[in-house]
């Protein structure tokens, strides 16, 4: 019987003109790929708790949860993830690699320099598409 796909959240963390993103371990599946951070939705808790939970595990940040951005559907060859984005703001703090290989604080014209996980490809394309906008919707 076909998998279901898991359900993997991700966060577009803003902070004043630049956007969080994360470098994926050596070790793990997509390695030293960078993505955007969160994990996989865990049973009894909602999307925005997923992710609010992640961010603190792997990055020790506290954000607030918005509207959700882009959800991408994904074939991996083994295995098929349903990855929902949310836009998010940063609470403040500082960002610590609790639970990833690396993190940057990056301008959206910098997006082109890192390597993404292939899922991750049409949430740059709409960041790039939409640039400074993002740091306006939903804030
Ligand atoms: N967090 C995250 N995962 C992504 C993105 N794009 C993408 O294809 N994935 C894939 C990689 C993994 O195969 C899968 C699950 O994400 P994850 O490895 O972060 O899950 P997790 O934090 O719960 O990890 P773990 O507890 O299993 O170690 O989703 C993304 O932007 N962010
Ligand atoms: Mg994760």
């Amino acid at each position: 019987m076909q998998q279901q796909p898991l359900i993997v959240t991700a966060a577009l963390i803003r902070k004043e003109n630049k956007i969080l993103i994360a470098q994926r371990y050596v070790k793990t599946d997509h390695s030293l790929k960078w993505e955007f951070p969160g994990g996989k939705l865990e049973s009894g808790e909602t999307p925005e708790e997923c992710l609010a939970r992640e961010i603190k595990e792997e990055l020790n940040l506290k954000i607030e949860v918005k509207d959700i951005f882009k959800v991408v559907y994904h074939e991996y060859p083994e295995k098929k993830i349903l990855l929902l984005c949310y836009l998010c703001n940063d609470l403040g703090g500082q960002a610590e690699a609790l639970d990833c290989n690396d993190f940057r604080w990056i301008n959206i014209d910098a997006l082109n320099q890192f390597d993404f996980v292939e899922a991750d490809v049409p949430i740059v394309q709409k960041i790039k598409r939409l640039e400074l906008e993002i740091f306006e919707i939903d804030r």
